[in-house]
């Protein structure tokens, strides 16, 4: 890792945050990744400067938005919480079995914004993976010439992919785990495992294991490459701290939670991140 990329990520870690080495991250691209749709639930989160203002209230290490969002609205929060520039991004129209993710950003833009990292969404195992490698490799070599950390959103999708137990099986987790690492990612972004759903996968996947067992080993395939578990859609307070306690407890460097947070009334998200932030806490890294 080259300088420029260990000093934002430290600024990241260590002056954000808990500021213990954990990160906790407010992603906000649902709205061209699903639509308005998922702003139904609290309709306030519609508004960009909403999302903003309750990153900063949160205590989080970092906001992800697209550029449009980081253009309009993350000026009047600038310097006062990370700014992570998603450079591609789709609509789920057409859904994404034969998905890739066009880029619409640069690197360049991420550091004329003042990002501190710059997202990527890379779909593996889908018939679109090859070109998906190349527009992949054009960014992460932006990335490390302009030292700015790259966070992978490791995402298993398409038609293998759901034949061998769906795109968060353990077995599809892990594998996208360790393409992100073996790609150069300073960061991964993956969904939490489920090893339960096994349907016809590789025989290293095919006994019994737990939830807490599969995590671990999703973060032993990233290996040097930091792991963050994402939140995934609205899901009951106890299951998602859960989530969340396994991931750290597996060496994950944080959460990555979005619709868990803003899809609730403003204080009730508030509460929500203070439950979450006293798992994190006990989690410090050296
Ligand atoms: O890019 C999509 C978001 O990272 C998803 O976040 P979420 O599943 O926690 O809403």
């Amino acid at each position: 890792m080259n300088t420029g990329k260990k000093t934002r990520l430290n600024r990241i870690l260590r002056q954000y945050g808990l500021g213990n080495g954990t990160a906790f991250f407010l992603p906000y691209d649902q709205g061209l990744e699903h639509g308005p749709r998922d702003f139904a639930p609290n309709p306030a989160a519609s508004d960009p400067r909403y999302v903003v203002k309750l990153a900063v209230e949160g205590g989080f290490n970092g906001i992800v938005v697209q550029i449009g969002l980081a253009e309009k609205f993350y000026w009047d929060y600038a310097g006062e919480i990370p700014l992570v520039l998603k450079l591609n991004g789709k609509t789920d129209i057409p859904p994404d079995a034969r998905a890739l993710s066009p880029v619409n950003a640069s690197v360049e833009d991420a550091v004329r914004l003042g990002a501190d990292a710059v997202g990527y969404t890379l779909y593996v195992g889908t018939p679109a993976q090859e070109a998906d490698f190349e527009q992949y490799r054009r960014v992460r070599d932006d990335a490390h010439r302009l030292g700015m950390p790259l966070i992978v959103w490791a995402y298993p999708r398409g038609e293998a992919i759901e034949a061998k137990g769906g795109k968060d099986s353990f077995y599809a987790v892990d594998y996208a785990a360790r393409t992100a690492s073996e790609l150069g990612a300073d960061v991964v972004k993956v969904n939490f495992p489920h090893p339960e759903k096994r349907t016809d996968v590789p025989a290293a996947y095919a006994e019994e294991f737990t939830s807490q067992q599969a995590i671990d080993a999703v973060v032993r395939s990233a290996n040097r490459t930091l792991v963050l578990v994402s939140g995934g859609t609205k899901a009951g307070d106890e299951a998602m701290l859960e989530k969340a306690r396994e991931s750290m407890e597996a060496g994950a460097t944080g959460l990555i939670f979005g619709r868990n947070v803003w899809q609730r009334e403003h204080d009730e998200s508030l509460r929500f991140v203070a439950a979450l932030r006293e798992i994190l806490a006990k989690y410090p890294s050296a």
